[in-house]
């Protein structure tokens, strides 16, 4: 189809524009269709002069050519762009079921089979990202996304900058961070099994496992990995083993991603298919 080919020049007279979808500190997300194929897609567009003022164009520029080449079922499309005089637009794969996030806070918290399922789709997109040398693909829950068939899309495009800005001016946030990441050492992409470690505490559980009072007392259990498990209810012990061998803070001790795919709590629980379409 029409988005299928890149090298077609895009502009918004191609597009009908539909509800905002969501909004970020660089621009909106909103639903649109390509009026020719009436191919439904989310459009995000990006204001030039925020672009300039946090001076982040080349830094852009490299995501967005990365995220174009990245063709993985659990990372969302990024099928082209376009811009006018003020904003840049990214034709985004518009993913039906929403944010992630939604779902678990509505549930509280999911059940093994769901979480082991999201936990498998992360980390096949992760390491596929990895193999094609992109890394830190800064996977927050905010950036995960569900299709209509339930399976998991990270959205993000790296914002690195974004997000790293975000991380460090977003209150709270430290949640998702690994101890290099907040002592400001030098990180690699272990930090990423770091997060994984975190999700699959946090989809089981309904909050992550240092969240406390303050940033300061989050920053000292990340730091002591002062990791436990309430007893509010029951968690197979092969979850906890998993969690407990991600959550590690020598990085190169973590389980790795191919490890993660061969963990008996993966293969006991996660739906092959990718997709968790759970019983509704
Ligand atoms: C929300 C929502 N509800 N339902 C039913 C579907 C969606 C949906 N949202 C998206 C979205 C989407 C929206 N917001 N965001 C977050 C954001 C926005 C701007 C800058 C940075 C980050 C992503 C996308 Cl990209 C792609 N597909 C999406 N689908």
């Amino acid at each position: 189809e029409q988005h299928e080919n890149p090298k077609r020049e895009w502009s918004l007279q191609d597009f009908e524009i539909g509800k905002p979808l969501g909004k970020g500190k660089f621009g909106r997300v909103y639903l649109a269709r390509e009026v020719k194929s009436k191919y439904i897609v989310a459009l995000k567009v990006i204001f030039k002069e925020q672009m300039e003022k946090y001076r982040i164009h080349h830094q852009l520029r490299r995501e967005m050519e990365i995220q174009t080449s990245l063709r993985h079922p659990n990372i969302l499309r990024l099928y082209g762009w376009f811009h006018d005089s003020e904003r840049i637009f990214l034709i985004l794969e518009y993913a039906h079921g929403g944010e992630l996030y939604r779902e678990l806070r509505k549930k509280s918290y999911l059940s093994e089979k769901q979480a082991a399922t999201y936990i498998s789709n992360l980390t096949q997109a992760l390491a596929y990202c990895h193999e094609k040398h992109v890394i830190h693909r800064d996977i927050k829950p905010e950036n995960l996304l569900l299709d209509h068939e339930g399976r998991l899309k990270i959205a993000d495009f790296g914002w690195s900058v974004q997000s790293r800005s975000k991380r460090h001016t977003m209150c709270g946030t430290l949640d998702y961070l690994a101890p290099e990441m907040v002592q400001n050492k030098a990180h690699d992409y272990a930090v990423d099994n770091w997060t994984l470690g975190i999700l699959c505490y946090e989809f089981l559980y309904g909050v992550p496992p240092f969240e406390a009072e303050s940033q300061n007392d989050t920053f000292k259990k990340i730091v002591e990995v002062d990791l436990s498990f309430p007893s509010t209810h029951s968690v197979s012990a092969e979850a906890k083993d998993i969690i407990s061998r991600l959550l590690v803070k020598d990085s190169s001790k973590r389980l790795s991603l191919q490890k993660i795919l061969e963990h008996p709590w993966i293969i006991k629980n996660a739906d092959p298919s990718g997709s968790s379409n759970m019983i509704k």
